[in-house]
């Protein structure tokens, strides 16, 4: 097949195309650029996971392709958001709300943020078939009852006629992914979902998102702070830290030749990642040294520095650029460039 066809094959594929997105934040300590001219691509059915500690920005990172950050924090958004042929920022609010309501879906941490406790799980299922599906009250009833049984509740009758805060945390978060799943999405975006559940729970929610993307071709962009969560599920895998990708790749590159000092602490700090294929118990994390610096005061040259065991005078002075290591791998860091 020759060269152009088979770039103008993975043009026909791509999902969403994130150019040189920046996110500029009003804050106490002034502006903050909590998001850091990220890049990044996901084609359809693929799973990508973005990992880094608490605060590196991967909340604002997703708020922003969805144009959701709060108007008060946020003061502008730069770079360009292309989801299935559409460029996101240019779109009216109208259009944008038909696209979160059903080209992208999202799933938090915590599932009662999106479920409402005076109604039932049915009803509520329901009122979003209606709404964005345009289906009878009868269809709707049948509908709800498979996306259910689909997402491993069980007894979905039951299911159907309860509250959210009589489930636990598991069934509550497989109702989130059945609303989810009602507008058909070809991209769900979850952030830290099996963060507040416990580990075997955990194991159950992220085999339901294999199984999701595996059945239905639904293409998952998964935010975490768990290695263990992104090399049970992620094809590929970025790492941020204060704002920025510092390096990308498949699974695969990641976790045998992982290229930044940033990624290789990381994944130091896990015992084993055992237990996200056993459901045994997890193992206690232990922490990098040090903080993250402050977006309000970033040092001069690599955000990484004073925490990076190879640190060099270089990466004290000048920041250092993406760079190509691979085909499909990139990294941000002077002694890789
Ligand atoms: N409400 C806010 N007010 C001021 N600054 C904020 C606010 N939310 C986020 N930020 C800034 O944006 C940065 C990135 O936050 P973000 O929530 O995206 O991190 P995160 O990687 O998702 O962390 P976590 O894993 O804890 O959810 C923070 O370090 C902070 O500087």
């Amino acid at each position: 097949m020759a060269i152009s066809n088979i770039l103008e094959d993975r043009k026909k594929n791509r999902l969403l195309d994130v150019q040189n997105l920046s996110a500029y934040l009003t804050t106490a300590d002034g502006t903050v650029k909590a998001v850091d001219r990220v890049s990044f691509t996901i084609d359809q059915g693929e799973i990508m996971a973005v990992v880094g500690e608490s605060g590196s920005g991967k909340t604002m990172m997703i708020s922003s392709i969805m144009n959701m950050i709060p108007s008060h924090l946020l003061q502008k958004l730069e770079g360009s958001v292309m989801f299935q042929g559409e460029k996101l920022f240019t779109l009216s609010e109208k259009k944008m709300r038909e696209i979160r309501g059903n080209g992208m879906a999202m799933v938090f941490q915590n599932a009662m943020t999106a479920l409402d406790p005076s109604y039932t799980i049915g009803s509520q299922l329901m009122e979003l078939l209606r709404e964005k599906k345009g289906l009878s009250s009868q269809a709707a009833k049948k509908r709800s009852l498979e996306l259910l049984s689909q997402v491993g509740m069980p007894a979905p009758e039951k299911m159907f006629s309860s509250y959210a805060h009589r489930l636990s945390g598991g069934l509550r978060q497989r109702a989130v992914i059945a609303m989810a799943l009602s507008c058909e999405p070809s991209l769900i975006i979850a952030d830290e979902p099996t963060t507040a559940l416990d580990p075997t729970v955990q194991l159950q929610i992220i085999e339901l998102f294999e199984k999701i993307n595996k059945e239905t071709g639904t293409a998952i962009l998964l935010i975490t702070h768990d290695f263990g969560v992104v090399a049970r599920l992620a094809q590929k895998v970025a790492v941020m830290y204060a704002g920025q990708i510092v390096e990308q790749g498949s699974l695969e590159e990641l976790l045998q030749s992982p290229a930044h000092p940033y990624t290789r602490s990381l994944l130091a700090c896990i015992p084993s990642t055992q237990w996200i294929f056993s459901g045994k118990e997890k193992q206690k994390l232990v922490q990098i040294e040090g903080a993250p610096p402050s977006l309000a005061h970033l040092p001069p040259g690599c955000h990484f520095a004073d925490r990076c065991p190879e640190v060099e005078a270089i990466c004290r002075k000048e920041k250092p650029e993406m760079v190509k290591i691979s085909h499909t791998a990139e990294v941000r860091c002077w002694k890789r460039g």
